[in-house]
């Protein structure tokens, strides 16, 4: 039976700096395979870390485990965060105390006046310490006996004979990228079944030890990553979690291998249009702005002397979509503007009714920055929270302010990735876990000279980087739609995919929108349907739908 070592740590006392502790040297992310447990030890919480030993290197049939304190993991708490997803939610209080009080959930009127306890850089609680790890490319790397070695070669069959108790005295090497540990010839170190770790008395430590320490570590992180995105909060009233630390923020799509998108400056713009024209408005002649070569023809506007032109847009519609000939056809703008500057642009009745294109001006154009087609590219101007939902939907978003119909929040933005690079994503991610998968497939089959089809679009992936947008639940009566935005009238592959309110929304309501994008049935349609999709078995595997609404269809996908 393979042995290991759990015996209890030696810690040297880290090297101070002030009030605060200075940990010299961190545990690189590369080199950490899992979090595997939690204790207390010496005041202290610590975790047990499954060290990444490479793979076919001569040392990697040990894996090696040690104890460390959060201020040696501070580089690797997303794995402290994964470890803690693990635990039992009905933890004793002790491990699980809750340090924001529970508050009603959000949504229309509901927290007004209320004070809610939002997370803050005060409430920072510097991580606890208890030893420094010395991690270098060679030399030592940990101290002594708090290291356990797993012999995994034995370890991963049941039937493997028992073997020779391997110990080591816990002093961690690096050699050409693993992470090596060289024999104890210490007699204090104790022996335990090295086949199943955590073992069973690791176990009941960690019943009895809280996580409070990692939970704020955590906390603090993710509040650091905010701190660069302007005019975004997070909040959680409902537990002690945050948002994945293995989530970055960024402010545009990221493009993945093998994906193409054309510089700005190669955009097609609308040469003829003028910043001063008519009302001094930029774009405002539909008939002549280039920029809505594609956009939807405007029939109030056409003449008598449109008809047979229109006749002939209807019928190259049918094989074209989008994409037919309106040349010579008034065309819609998409925004109308306010005279009152502090009422924001909206979405014109026409486009937030349909699933048509929005076309906005672009650098090329020469409508100049004032031109009221210019509404997304400008980017988020309503101030988002992001907070945790109480009836497991995870995290959710909210605006703090009122949002008026047809009024642009922000876009859904993250890595753009090859559909042969999203299926290899999709086959390493557990079937359960949560989609942030968004195809970008609006345009397939509108062109016939165009090749785009469900295998050849690109898809945005969310998970790992995004913006706020990208915590936004579903419902199947939202107060939120997508919609389609190209500055590039000619690139059907990248658009923006833009979240505008479609109705009036009161400050502090969650924000939702269908991730069906399904049309709207009576109620009462849906009830049958709903009741009818419950009782068969093919659906059982389906993730079921929380957003409680009365119209709610009862699964997210179909
Ligand atoms: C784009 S993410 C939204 C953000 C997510 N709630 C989070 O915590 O990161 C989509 C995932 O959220 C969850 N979700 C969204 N809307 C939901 C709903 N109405 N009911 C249940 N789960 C929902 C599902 O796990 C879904 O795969």
């Amino acid at each position: 039976m393979p042995l290991v070592s759990a015996s209890s740590s030696l810690s040297p006392a880290p090297p101070t700096s002030g009030a605060r502790t200075i940990y010299k040297y961190r545990v690189r992310v590369s080199d950490v395979s899992k979090i595997l447990c939690h204790r207390h030890h010496n005041g202290t919480e610590e975790y047990l870390v499954r060290w990444n030993v490479a793979e076919g290197s001569a040392t990697n049939k040990r894996t090696i485990c040690s104890w460390h304190c959060l201020g040696e993991l501070s580089k690797c708490l997303h794995h402290v965060q994964e470890y803690l997803e693990t635990l039992p939610k009905s933890q004793p209080a002790a491990s699980r105390s809750a340090p924001f009080a529970t508050i009603p959930a959000v949504g229309s009127g509901s927290g007004s006046g209320s004070r809610k306890r939002k997370f803050s850089r005060d409430s920072d609680t510097p991580v606890s310490s208890s030893g420094v790890l010395t991690l270098r490319d060679s030399g030592y790397l940990s101290r002594e006996p708090s290291v356990i070695s797993i012999d995994s070669s034995s370890a991963a069959s049941e039937a493997a004979p028992i073997q020779t108790p391997t110990v080591y005295n816990g002093i961690l090497q690096r050699k050409e990228g693993s992470i090596v540990a060289k024999k104890s010839r210490d007699p204090a170190v104790q022996l335990t079944d090295a086949r199943t770790l955590p073992n069973q008395a690791m176990l009941s430590d960690a019943a009895r030890a809280s996580v409070t320490a990692a939970e704020y570590a955590i906390q603090a992180a993710f509040q650091a990553k905010l701190q660069s995105v302007k005019n975004v909060e997070w909040e959680n009233h409902v537990d002690n979690t945050a948002p994945s630390l293995n989530f970055t923020f960024v402010s545009d799509f990221v493009l993945g291998e093998g994906v193409y998108r054309p510089e700005a400056d190669a955009h097609v713009g609308c040469e003829t249009c003028r910043p001063n024209m008519g009302q001094n408005i930029g774009c405002e002649y539909p008939r002549l702005c280039a920029c809505l070569e594609y956009a939807a023809v405007d029939e109030n506007r056409l003449q008598p002397g449109d008809q047979a032109r229109y006749v002939q847009y209807q019928k190259d519609q049918e094989d074209d979509g989008y994409l037919a000939d309106s040349h010579g056809l008034p065309k819609r703008f998409p925004y109308q503007r306010s005279k009152d500057p502090q009422v924001p642009s909206t979405l014109m009745k026409f486009y937030l009714e349909s699933r048509y294109p929005i076309y906005e001006c672009n650098l090329n154009c020469n409508c100049g920055p004032i031109c009221k087609s210019r509404v997304v590219q400008k980017g988020r101007r309503v101030p988002l929270v992001i907070f945790k939902t109480a009836n497991e939907r995870g995290w959710g978003v909210y605006c703090k302010e009122q949002l008026v119909k047809g009024e642009f929040i922000d876009t859904y933005i993250g890595e753009v990735l090859t559909n042969e690079a999203t299926g290899r994503r999709e086959m390493l991610s557990a079937e359960d876990r949560a989609s942030y998968l968004y195809s970008l497939d609006k345009f397939i089959g509108d062109d016939p000279d165009n090749d785009l089809t469900n295998e050849t679009c690109y898809v945005v992936d969310g998970q790992y980087m995004g913006g706020p947008t990208r915590f936004i639940n579903h419902s199947c009566e939202p107060n939120c739609r997508q919609y389609t935005v190209s500055y590039n009238k000619h690139d059907l592959r990248i658009y923006d995919l833009a979240f505008f309110a479609v109705e009036d929304i009161p400050p502090r309501t969650e924000l939702t929108f269908d991730y069906m994008d399904k049309d709207e049935e009576e109620e009462e349609i849906v009830r049958k349907k709903r009741k009818k999709d419950a009782a068969d078995p093919k659906n059982h595997d389906k993730r079921p739908c929380n957003c409680g609404a009365r119209k709610c269809r009862g699964y997210l996908w179909e």
